[in-house]
């Protein structure tokens, strides 16, 4: 969360304060002028719609709770104390230096202390984070920090692989390359066997993001 400062508190609230859609579009308008092109143009006229409906797509993730997604458990496991592992999960995000996409899976796992959460609530915590801008280490970070927090397992272990449009598409252009990030906590970062049975079943990572 960004706490402004006393001497930068009225700009930097000036600076959070949600614009209209019509000053979004404007500034739409203005990118589209700034690439070369006419926004009255036919074919260009409803484009700064589209692209702010876009971004309520891409962001969605500004407006929604982890904790509250996660915070739905079930005790009711028969003592069933395994992993619970998570893997492939695709997701879409947006670098925060460059705002185009980074585009890849995740792979989670906890190791419950007598709850445990509806899987789909994963993949959601994944979601939110992925739909603000980001960069890789500290997505993957948010992941297990708030499942840890929320279900306070015996361990979370999250690896994340990605490929960075802003390293395919344009600057450095090296297509192929993918990033792995992981964030271990309690078991997982303690003891070797337990980290060594999830890397085991979310399988070698390279050469499986497309972009
Ligand atoms: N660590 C990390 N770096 C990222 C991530 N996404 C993008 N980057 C990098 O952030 C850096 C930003 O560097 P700058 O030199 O400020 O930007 P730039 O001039 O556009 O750099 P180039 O991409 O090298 O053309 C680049 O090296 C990107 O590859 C991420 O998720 N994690
Ligand atoms: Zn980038």
């Amino acid at each position: 969360m960004i706490v402004p400062g006393p001497a930068h508190g009225r700009r930097a609230a000036a600076a959070l304060e949600r614009p209209t859609r019509a000053e979004a579009e404007a500034a739409v308008r203005t990118l589209i002028r700034w690439a070369g092109d006419d926004p009255g143009r036919e074919g260009l006229l409803g484009t700064p719609d589209r692209v702010v409906r876009s971004y309520e797509e891409f962001f969605a993730g500004y407006h929604e709770d982890p904790v509250e997604l996660l915070s739905r458990t079930f005790e009711e496991t028969d003592g069933y104390d395994e992993m619970v592992v998570l893997r492939d999960i695709r997701f879409e995000s947006h670098c925060e230096h460059h705002m185009v996409p980074i585009i890849g899976k995740a792979h989670v796992a906890y190791l419950p202390r007598k709850r445990v959460v509806g899987i789909s609530k994963l993949a959601r915590v994944i979601e939110v984070y992925a739909k603000r801008l980001q960069i890789q280490e500290k997505m993957t970070s948010q992941i297990a920090n708030s499942i840890d927090e929320v279900l306070q397992p015996l361990g979370v272990a999250v690896v994340v692989e990605a490929s960075h449009q802003c390293m395919t598409t344009r600057g450095v252009h090296k297509p192929g390359v993918s990033m792995v990030t992981s964030r271990m906590l309690g078991a997982f970062r303690d003891d070797p066997t337990t980290r060594r049975e999830f890397l085991a079943m979310i399988g070698n990572p390279t050469n499986r993001v497309e972009a």
